[in-house]
């Protein structure tokens, strides 16, 4: 049954990014229902603008208004609790998400059972409770409460500088670019043999499409449990 056949979507994704909070919930509620093998792929947004020439939305002053608007819309929308931090370009432009993201992705080679825990406990933190996402105390916190125990708390923390992690970011950071990325969220949907590249949490319809599935909303319900 060709609808039945599980079908790869990657997720590219950097938790600076609160758009792509919208995106990696749609997904995970969406996985079984479409059917999908949900491959969730962290990338280094500031790679990716400065590999494809791109830069910050934010950093047009009229977009930068937009956008405070447009994400608190999406929030209720997608039924995802956002709350806008003081200072988000704190986080995007002077702290950044390079130790962040190479945490993440020393959790995703070690335990990456735990790899969705973690994502949305970093944006429950910098995008709900506007706490810190960059320290490695913040980091701790993170890998605990998504349920790693200390010692596998610590072995990530060590592996932040260890050239296998960054390598592996790196690796995803270049793959999206391949893919023709230049924002987050990337989503990349293979299908009869075919990569599709969509942009943005609001092409969900576009991707159903793709898929041969049916766009249902957000869903919020199926995630209550989790959120
Ligand atoms: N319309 C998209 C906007 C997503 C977006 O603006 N993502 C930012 C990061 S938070 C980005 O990477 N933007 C690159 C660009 O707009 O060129 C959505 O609704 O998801």
């Amino acid at each position: 049954m060709g609808s039945r056949t599980k079908k790869t979507v990657e997720l590219f994704y950097d938790v600076v990014s609160p758009y792509t909070w919208f995106a990696f919930e749609v997904l995970t509620r969406y996985k079984t229902k479409w059917n999908m093998d949900l491959k969730l792929k962290p990338f280094f947004l500031g790679g990716i603008m400065k590999g494809s020439d791109n830069r910050p939305p934010a950093m047009v002053p009229n977009k930068a208004r937009y956008l405070d608007k447009d994400v608190r819309r999406c929030a209720q929308y997608f039924q995802v609790p956002l709350n806008l931090p003081k200072n988000p370009a704190e986080l995007m432009f002077i702290k950044g998400t390079l130790t962040t993201q190479r945490f993440l992705t020393a959790v995703d080679m070690m335990n990456p059972e735990k790899t969705e825990l973690v994502s949305r406990e970093f944006w429950m933190r910098a995008w709900n409770r506007d706490e810190d996402i960059t320290e490695k105390e913040s980091l701790r916190q993170v890998g605990l409460k998504a349920g790693l125990n200390e010692a596998e708390v610590e072995k990530c923390l060590q592996k932040i500088a260890d050239p296998a992690v960054k390598d592996r970011l790196k690796k995803y950071t270049d793959e999206a670019l391949g893919h023709g990325a230049f924002g987050s969220p990337t989503i990349i949907a293979h299908v009869n043999n075919q990569q599709e590249m969509i942009f943005g949490s609001d092409r969900f319809p576009i991707l159903a499409t793709i898929l041969g599935e049916k766009w249902e909303g957000p869903l919020a319900e199926l995630s209550k449990c989790k959120l």
